[in-house]
């Protein structure tokens, strides 16, 4: 039998352990974006019903690097049946889920965050990231008889990731003409086309037990995502946290029933020349109830260089970006952890005249990114 991957179960825990403890956690105040008094607190909200609106969609980007999802043209029913099949599979024995256990250097598997090998602290959290278009072959490791329950769970997965792929392109679409892309570009410009017909997608359901101490805990540590746009399907209880700066605050993204979140990772800031950003953001846990979310993450084929979309570049101005491929982005961010800059900054070949206000880069110094599709073993 498959030895347990956690060290403790976090279910049935009545303290937060120590190695588990964050000491500064509460750097900074949470402010909840949800009451009517959140102002410029309330995270943008998004309705692609009809397409999306561009402008709305190039501010969020902007401003914010994230934005709630509505009308987004998911069937009824779809959102709670994958809740439903990933709280089945995190419900396993911990033997059970063992049996797919991440082994060290995978991208693939169950375990603990990906990111923990960045932090002395423990997370209050357990995922399974895999392959979107690879449920079936990966879920065996849980499920090795094919039941059932293996049927249920990768049916529903692969309903959710044929509409997902759709969501991801129509969000490609309207970001494409939110950089103010002619139709003619987005149709007929070669790099828009690859990476149109080239994105991959990782799916990473994470747990998130009820926490005895829930404001010593923390669900995920800080960090970006790394690829180009994750989007988020989360239970009715919040817990993501994105960060704002001016002042430095952590703005709780509200979890209202059939929402989605969107969130730009660091090689779409690449891509869109620093015009859209990449956000920082963390999970925290709740006192009362379980929280699941499932990060959907769109990126780029390993093997692709990204450099700032030709289109995106202002007329007369070189690329703020060198081109990077995926791993070679990951060893970026290692080298930038270790000297304490930032993977972006590292990354770029020309100064932005946004002044002081405003760089451009994420402040997120010394600061992970969440890798995705292998890049850690690659990198
Ligand atoms: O649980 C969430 O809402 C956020 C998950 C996340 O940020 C990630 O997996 O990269
Ligand atoms: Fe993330």
């Amino acid at each position: 039998m498959a030895a347990p991957v956690l060290d403790i179960d976090l279910r049935s825990a009545e303290r937060v352990p120590e190695t588990y403890a964050w000491a500064g956690r509460d750097d900074h105040p949470s402010v909840d974006s949800s009451s009517a008094a959140a102002g410029r607190d309330a995270v943008p909200v998004v309705d692609l019903a009809g397409g999306g609106d561009p402008g709305a969609v190039a501010r969020a980007a902007e401003e914010w690097g994230a934005f709630l999802l509505v009308g987004h043209g998911m069937p009824p029913g779809l959102l709670a049946r994958v809740e439903e099949q990933v709280a089945r599979l995190f419900a396993l024995p911990a033997a059970t889920k063992a049996r797919a256990a991440r082994r060290p250097g995978e991208a693939n598997g169950y375990g603990r965050p990906p990111i923990e090998l960045r932090f002395d602290t423990l997370m209050w959290s357990e995922g399974y990231a895999f392959p979107a278009a690879d449920v079936r072959a990966e879920l065996r490791r849980v499920w090795p008889d094919a039941g059932d329950d293996y049927l249920r769970f990768c049916d529903v997965m692969e309903e959710y990731h044929g509409e997902m792929k759709a969501l991801g392109n129509k969000l490609l679409d309207v970001f494409f003409r939110a950089l103010a892309l002619t139709d003619d570009q987005i149709a007929g410009g070669e790099a828009e086309r690859r990476i149109r017909e080239t994105m991959t997608a990782t799916m990473h359901p994470i747990m998130y037990p009820r926490c005895p101490e829930p404001e010593r805990a923390l669900g995920l540590a800080v960090h970006t995502d790394s690829g180009f746009i994750t989007v988020i399907m989360q239970s009715p209880v919040p817990g993501l946290q994105l960060r704002r700066r001016r002042p430095d605050r952590w703005v709780t993204v509200p979890a209202p029933e059939g929402a989605l979140v969107v969130v730009l990772g660091d090689l779409f800031q690449v891509l869109t020349n620093g015009r859209f950003r990449s956000a920082l953001h963390r999970a925290v846990v709740s006192g009362e109830r379980d929280r699941i979310s499932v990060p959907y993450f769109l990126g780029p084929p390993l093997d692709m260089a990204v450099a700032p979309l030709a289109s995106a570049v202002p007329p007369g101005r070189k690329a703020a970006f060198r081109a990077v491929t995926w791993p070679e982005y990951a060893a970026v961010r290692d080298k930038a952890r270790r000297t304490d800059s930032s993977a972006l900054t590292m990354l770029r070949v020309a100064e932005e005249e946004e002044g002081e206000e405003d760089d451009g880069v994420a402040p997120n110094q010394g600061l992970p990114s969440l890798m995705n599709k292998g890049c850690e073993n690659n990198a």
